[in-house]
């Protein structure tokens, strides 16, 4: 044994209180002099933020990167760039990893890989949802093709976990290369406006081989992946707005695929019962808002929006109706009319199957024009990516309950949870059109002879608001479906939050067995 070994029990028990200092507190407090002028908080202080006081438990601190041929090592210190451990939020355990940008830059070598996938495995035995905090220049370079592998490692693991456990990515920094997968891989996404930056490839890339000049910001910044990309599922004002936000999310999760989401005490909506007679216009070319409706139906009125910025027609989110959690899809008539296209698709379609792989009932509000049209769309794919919502209605077996509020024409209508796609209770207000298109179009098309005559004849605007009142009258009210039994009943608005519990609480206990598969074949 070396003269500077400690021989004795206390001797090293004070050996590995040194260490630990050196681990722990001494590592934060270089950590903090590096990260704090950039306005950034250290890997660990951003856990304290997350997770309950004193509730985390940190595996691995000790970890050190072996050498590598590139060098002798000799910079090594303890943790590896990563800080990963298990805690409670809202005492309820979550697992997690958290870069330390202050070490290799937050890079992924070998022993920070297997730290992380460590950490992997124990969230997905334990069944509990894992959180990873990245700050990270990506794969590591001085380790070269190892830690491609562990990328690549890290990619095969949530992929494992995906319906197993929920994953949330949290970006705090740069996050390039193959570093993205991650976050692509995972449920959710949050990014912090101006911090954050992800992006296959940087811009000095970009410049040399395409010789575009485009800012950081600009092609992987927050704003761009909350809104265009919709890479992020919520775009923070800052660290801690982002950790809160997660914070908030995990309570409305489960565990894991095998647990129910936890139940709250019940709130009364934010809005009366009453207001809900009121919302609708008369005039059907009239938009209001959707989330005046989600105020008076869900506890509290509150609605943890996802990708709140991304594909606004559609809004998607998380809320409780008497105290249990309900994932919302609900068509937003005050953007684009609340129009079905590509990345409402596929942002409704993604949260839907989030939702039934963690056992959340399913609340659909439609006023839906129908599928928007077009070229571009067209051009798109908008008949392969439309189609992901169909499917993924169709897949669901969670409790299904949709409110047509309005407008239901044509995909639209067999798209937004309808009867056909295995909704289990379908209600419709007064106000419903269920039809194959709007009154003004259906005329113009079935029509066309008598409208030309009339116009002949001089009276082509009259002979055309009377067919127009004629189709509405017959064919765009709710009840040709009703009658058969598309929609199961009829209701005053007022009355939605009570019908929509009744029908929730009815269908808690809705088990659905799928033919057996190896998995489907949804057209990606
Ligand atoms: C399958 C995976 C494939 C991939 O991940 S390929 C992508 C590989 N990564 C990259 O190309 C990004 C390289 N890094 C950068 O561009 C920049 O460092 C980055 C992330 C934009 C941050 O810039 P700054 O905030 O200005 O920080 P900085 O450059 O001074 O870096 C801070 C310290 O971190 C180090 N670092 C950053 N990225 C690293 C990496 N990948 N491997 C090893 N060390 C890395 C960097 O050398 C610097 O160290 P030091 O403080 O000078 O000792």
């Amino acid at each position: 044994m070396a003269d500077n070994e400690p021989s004795g029990t206390s001797e090293r028990i004070d050996d590995l209180e040194q260490r630990r200092v050196e681990a722990v507190p001494r590592a934060d407090e270089l950590a903090a002099a590096k990260q704090h002028p950039k306005g950034k908080y250290t890997a660990r202080e951003r856990i304290e933020l997350l997770v309950d006081e004193d509730s985390f438990v940190e595996v691995g601190e000790f970890t050190l990167r072996r050498p590598t041929s590139f060098d002798t090592g000799d910079d090594r210190c303890y943790g590896d760039g990563v800080v990963t451990g298990y805690a409670t939020v809202d005492g309820r355990r979550i697992c997690l990893f958290s870069h330390d940008f202050t070490t290799y830059g937050g890079s992924m070598g070998e022993a920070f890989g297997e730290k992380v996938l460590k950490i992997m495995d124990m969230a997905t035995k334990a069944g509990c949802p894992v959180v990873g905090i990245n700050d990270s220049g990506g794969a590591r370079i001085q380790e070269g093709v190892v830690s491609l592998a562990y990328y690549a490692e890290l990619s095969r693991r949530n992929s494992k976990a995906s319906g197993v456990v929920p994953q949330i990515s949290v970006v705090m920094g740069p996050c390039a290369g193959g570093a993205v997968y991650t976050p692509a891989l995972t449920d959710f996404t949050v990014m912090v406006d101006r911090t954050s930056r992800m992006f296959v490839t940087g811009p000095d890339v970009v410049r040399s081989v395409t010789g575009e000049n485009i800012s950081a910001e600009e092609l992987g910044g927050a704003e761009v992946n909350g809104s265009v990309t919709g890479n992020a599922h919520y775009v923070a004002s800052d660290e801690v707005d982002a950790l809160d936000w997660v914070r908030t999310l995990l309570a409305f999760l489960p565990a894991n695929n095998m647990a129910v989401p936890p139940e709250y005490p019940v709130l009364e909506p934010a809005a009366a019962a009453s207001e809900l007679d009121t919302v609708v216009p008369d005039s059907p070319n009239q938009s209001y808002d959707m989330r005046r409706v989600l105020a008076a139906v869900l506890d509290d009125g509150e609605l943890l929006e996802v990708h709140a910025s991304f594909a606004p027609n559609v809004l998607c989110g998380f809320g409780r109706v008497r105290g249990r959690t309900v994932g919302v899809v609900a068509s937003q008539p005050l953007r684009q009319s609340g129009i079905m296209d590509i990345d409402a698709s596929e942002k409704a379609a993604r949260f839907v199957r989030f939702c039934d792989a963690f056992n959340i009932a399913l609340l659909t509000f439609a006023d839906v024009p129908g599928y928007l049209p077009g070229r571009e769309q067209e051009q798109r794919g908008i008949i392969r990516r439309g189609a992901k919502l169909l499917y993924a209605y169709s897949e669901a077996t969670v409790p299904k309950v949709t409110v047509v509020t309005r407008k239901a024409y044509g995909g639209g209508y067999a798209v937004m949870g309808s009867k056909h796609l295995g909704a289990d209770v379908n209600l419709a207000w007064p106000t419903a059109e269920i039809a194959v298109m709007g009154a003004e179009g259906a005329v113009e098309l079935l029509y066309r002879a008598e409208l030309a005559e009339a116009e002949a004849n001089g009276v082509r605007a009259s002979v055309r608001a009377k067919l127009i009142a004629e189709y509405r009258a017959t064919m765009t009210t709710p009840y040709v479906a009703a009658e058969r039994g598309y929609v199961d009943s009829v209701i005053r608005p007022a009355m939605t939050r009570a019908r929509v519990s009744d029908a929730l609480l009815m269908l808690e206990a809705k088990r659905e067995e799928s033919p057996p598969k190896k998995h489907s074949t949804m057209p990606l």
